[in-house]
């Protein structure tokens, strides 16, 4: 950043010292150097005197970049700007999280009108109706009667209804219109108390009196009622009648539904989300004309992702004659809205005024090269926007894309950080950033190699950060190691830009690790540029001519397509979309105008997966089944109890969790007919009925849960007839009622930590012990189990083999009598762990000999067994003994991962 002090280039210059007036929108892409501008033009304004520092307002999208401001500023000779992150902009504190859909209505522009209309709703004449007295005389008319002392004042109803309507149709927030009614009304008093008694009407104290006197009190709260903010809102999200009333012709039956939401006991325990707050305030202008302190000069960085309801709010901080400098790059917008133009944000950051874009075209910080590779991803998400050219180049080795597979990645990501920390030059050291998909295992996974490993692990604390694909938005690295890019591709309707982020933050090089094929939009070189920004939207865009989940597809292979995948033509049905077979890593390749049967993976915006890979197919088991009703009924059940008594609710809420969860992940053998079952819902859809299922269970630990607010939620959530569709249609397909979930499997502690685990207690065929042989053999071998699992070095053994299994995109599982099991392309594998030191001939004769009792108590024996030691055997020809004498195949720990002539197919390969 120092750099620029001095190498500031000429279009950079123009946009810092443009003269401040309205709204200048700066565009650029990647490393353009719009932090760097709309920094330099804080100093510039302050130092020719458009502004105070104390005057300029700096916001930024996180703690990071404020540490920035903080640090750049002071060397520019700047000091005392306001630097805020953006979520801390609004009051209140942030105790919730919304859907996004949820989240989508309530930041949209629209909700100003709602919230408007909500604030009116309180304006009530109709009631003047029930406070009126009949006519006392004939020729008289109904009429408000208050007392004073012992005065009765009458005023005609038709009088009152017009200070009404003068108060109301004035200006001002809502309740100054209310005190100025209420100020009419008692002039309209005192003005009649003059007629009846001239001489009380003009003492000073009577006004005062008349103001506080309980009938006008009540008239007014009764025809003007004027709750606060927070009341209004809740009001709104918990009454879906004045909802309907608010938001009709504006918002539709779904986003309505999207916003319901039950109150909790008091307002400060409401899960206020940070969208709520932005509403808050537009209420707080609304009702008391409360607005936040307001600036000269406002600079927004990492504009593209505001809301169209934060820059309402925003222009409102903008003083008369102020000023604005919008930093960003539509490309780079993850957030609930992806616009398409700056249209939309000028307009209302200008409050339709004036306001323009500029355009910085020159990327500084991302080397030529890298450019190069991201290009195509760049046409896909934003066609229309010009793409920045490099300054630099960084030589051809500067963009690596390393296949690998899943259970080397760990290892890999670590030697691949130990190669890029030492490119340092010796003096300084180079910043190393590591990005992995979101919400995954893997950061705290690849962390804590890298903290342990002998050789960087206290070297790398400086320089190395392992950060989630959304953190690292505006951060800039030496070196980025990208894990899995096709998984942060698939996050969500802003993935494919997410990634985008992700692979321009580095200035020197760019290291790709995957085990799943590249994102053709990565790889697709030769792609149409009007692929149209939509392109990340959503998976089921066009919906109406997706194949579904699950269809079976001929079709012949035409060749190879980017990212690993071929290029078929469907034979039967026909079907017409581009479709592209996937195939898993180490199978065999299929051959040009071969004929495949397939199904249908996936459907993504531009091209339907096809997979001829059977995994994932299986029909709900029986064992499955009584799981699975237990879980479909238990928010019904939960809902209508009192007090959330319900038997084995956490358990049946995980399984319901993970029910959504294996579809979401497509990773389990009975996925397909799970989304069958759930009736084929999108993914966001299966997001709210796993977050429904998690935040209930939350609730019930907590002890925080409300059967009528959970009832209110379920509904909303529109998953009610669903889930009853999927029970009755489960119990027509086995006949029975649903088993106790407690008989099936010991009930975890924590059901959500549990998740994973329980995911891979959940396959089917996994390894539970049959109930023909005796009980006391299953005791011993339970006994047994749990003096092997008391050696730490067996657990570690046996937790290494967990997580590589995962990493290979299984599902591994355990009981009390299996170390681990798994099921594999090739079948059910059971797998024993041997603990330190039992690495002799003799160890692996017990731990094959035991193995083979386990499966012994199988329904069905496994169709691969495996000795799991934590070093080589002792004697380098037993594990070619056992393997002949008891067809058991020993694996082993070694410094870069697994040892043995069967490791590729212990992991299913
Ligand atoms: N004229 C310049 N000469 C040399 N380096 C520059 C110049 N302008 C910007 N840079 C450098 O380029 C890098 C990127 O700048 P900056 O972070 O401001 O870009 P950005 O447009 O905000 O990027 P992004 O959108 O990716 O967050 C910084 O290291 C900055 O110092």
């Amino acid at each position: 950043m120092r750099d620029i002090v001095e190498t500031i280039r000429r279009d950079q210059l123009e946009l810092v010292t443009g003269a401040p007036a309205d709204i200048m929108v700066v565009q650029g892409g990647p490393g353009t150097g719009k932090s760097a501008v709309g920094l330099h033009r804080v100093t510039w304004l302050v130092d020719n005197e458009h502004f105070r520092a104390q005057d300029i307002l700096v916001i930024g999208p996180h703690q990071r970049f404020l540490d920035y401001v903080g640090q750049v500023l002071p060397t520019l000779g700047t000091r005392d700007v306001n630097a805020v992150r953006l979520a801390r902009l609004w009051e209140g504190e942030t105790t919730g999280t919304d859907t996004p859909k949820a989240r989508r209505v309530k930041s949209d522009g629209r909700m100003a009108d709602v919230l408007r209309r909500r604030v009116e709703s309180d304006y009530r004449p109709a009631a003047l109706d029930a406070l009126t007295v009949a006519p006392s005389f004939e020729g008289d008319e109904p009429a408000i009667v208050v007392t004073a002392g012992s005065t009765t004042l009458r005023v005609p109803k038709s009088e009152v209804l017009a200070l009404l309507d003068r108060a109301h149709s004035g200006e001002g927030p809502f309740r100054e219109r209310r005190e100025r009614f209420r100020g009419l009304l008692v002039d309209r008093l005192l003005q009649e108390l003059a007629g009846i008694a001239p001489r009380r009407g003009q003492t000073g104290t009577i006004r005062r009196d008349l103001e506080r006197n309980r009938r006008v009190e009540r008239l007014v709260d009764r025809v003007w009622p004027s709750p606060g903010a927070r009341e209004a809102l809740r009001s709104l999200y918990d009454t879906p009648d004045l909802l309907r009333e608010c938001a009709d012709g504006i918002l539709d039956e779904d986003e309505r539904t999207a916003l319901l939401r039950p109150r909790a006991a008091t307002a400060d325990a409401d899960p206020w989300t940070l969208d709520d707050q932005v509403c808050l305030e537009e209420l707080r202008v609304l009702i008391s004309g409360d607005t936040p302190p307001r600036y000269g000069h406002i600079v927004i960085d990492e504009a593209q992702d505001l809301t169209p309801m934060q820059a309402r709010s925003l222009r409102r901080r903008c003083g008369a004659g102020g000023s604005m400098t919008v930093l960003g790059d539509l490309a780079q917008a993850t957030g609930a809205h992806l616009p398409a133009d700056w249209d939309l944000l000028g307009a209302l950051l200008s409050d339709h005024g004036d306001w323009r874009v500029a355009e910085l075209t020159t990327s500084y910080r991302v080397p030529a090269e890298i450019m190069d590779f991201v290009a195509p991803l760049a046409r896909a998400i934003a066609p229309d926007l010009p793409f920045p050219q490099a300054v630099r180049e960084a030589g051809a080795d500067a963009v690596r894309t390393v296949a690998t597979e899943p259970w080397k990645l760990l290892d890999d990501t670590v030697a691949h950080v130990a190669r890029l920390m030492d490119t340092s030059d010796g003096s300084t050291a180079r910043s190393v950033a590591v990005v992995v998909p979101d919400d995954s295992d893997w950061l705290d996974a690849i962390s804590r190699r890298i903290a342990e490993d002998d050789d960087i692990g206290a070297r790398s604390r400086e320089t190395v950060s392992v950060l989630a694909a959304a953190q690292v938005k505006g951060m800039e690295y030496d070196h980025v190691l990208v894990v899995e890019p096709a998984t942060i591709a698939d996050r969500g309707p802003a993935g494919l830009r997410q990634l985008y982020v992700a692979l321009t933050r580095s200035t020197q090089s760019l290291t790709v690790l995957h085990t799943a094929p590249l994102p053709t939009r990565l790889t697709d070189t030769d792609a149409d540029a009007d692929a149209g920004s939509g392109e990340a939207r959503t998976e089921d865009a066009g919906a109406g001519k997706l194949p579904p989940i699950g269809t079976d597809v001929r079709v012949e292979v035409v060749g190879r397509a980017p990212g690993g995948r071929y290029k078929v033509r469907p034979l039967s049905p026909v079907l017409d979309r581009p479709l592209v077979l996937t195939v898993r890593h180490g199978s065999v390749p299929p051959r040009r105008n071969e004929k495949v049967d397939c199904w249908v993976f996936a459907n993504e915006t531009t091209q339907t997966v096809l997979t001829a890979d059977q995994r994932g197919r299986s029909p709900v088991s029986e064992r499955m089944a009584g799981r699975y009703l237990a879980a479909l009924d238990v928010l019904g059940e939960l809902a209508g109890s009192d007090d959330g008594d319900v038997p084995d609710a956490r358990v049946r809420l995980s399984e319901l969790q993970g029910m959504a969860n294996r579809i979401l992940r497509r990773d389990q053998a009975d996925w397909v007919s799970v989304l069958h079952l759930f009736g084929d819902p999108d993914r966001e859809r299966l997001g709210v009925l796993r977050d429904l299922a998690a935040t209930t269970s939350r609730a019930l630990k907590e002890r925080t849960f409300d059967a009528g607010r959970l009832a209110e939620a379920v509904t909303a959530s529109g998953w009610t007839e669903p889930l009853a569709r999927a029970r009755r249609e489960l119990q027509e397909r086995f006949g029975k009622e649903e088993q106790e979930p407690a008989a099936q499997e010991p009930a975890p502690q924590e059901p959500e930590e549990q998740e994973a685990e329980r995911q891979m207690t959940a396959v089917d065929t996994v390894a539970e012990p049959a109930s023909a042989p005796q009980d006391a053999f299953l005791r011993a071998l339970e006994e047994s189990a749990r003096a092997d699992r008391a050696c730490k070095k067996h657990e570690a053994v046996r937790h290494a083999l967990k997580a590589s299994l995962l990493w290979a995109d299984l599902q591994p599982a355990d009981s009390a009598i299996v170390d681990v099991s798994c099921v594999t392309r090739h079948g059910l594998f059971l797998y024993e762990a041997l603990g330190a030191g039992h690495c002799a001939y003799a160890d692996l004769r017990a731990g094959a000999t035991r193995l083979l009792e386990v499966n012994h108590t199988l329904p069905t024996p496994a169709d691969g067994l495996y000795l799991v030691l934590p070093e080589p055997p002792a004697e380098d020809w037993s594990a070619g003994t056992i393997r002949d004498v008891f067809r058991v195949h020993v694996i082993w720990r070694s410094p870069t991962g697994w040892g043995g002539e069967d490791t590729d197919t212990a992991f299913g390969s």
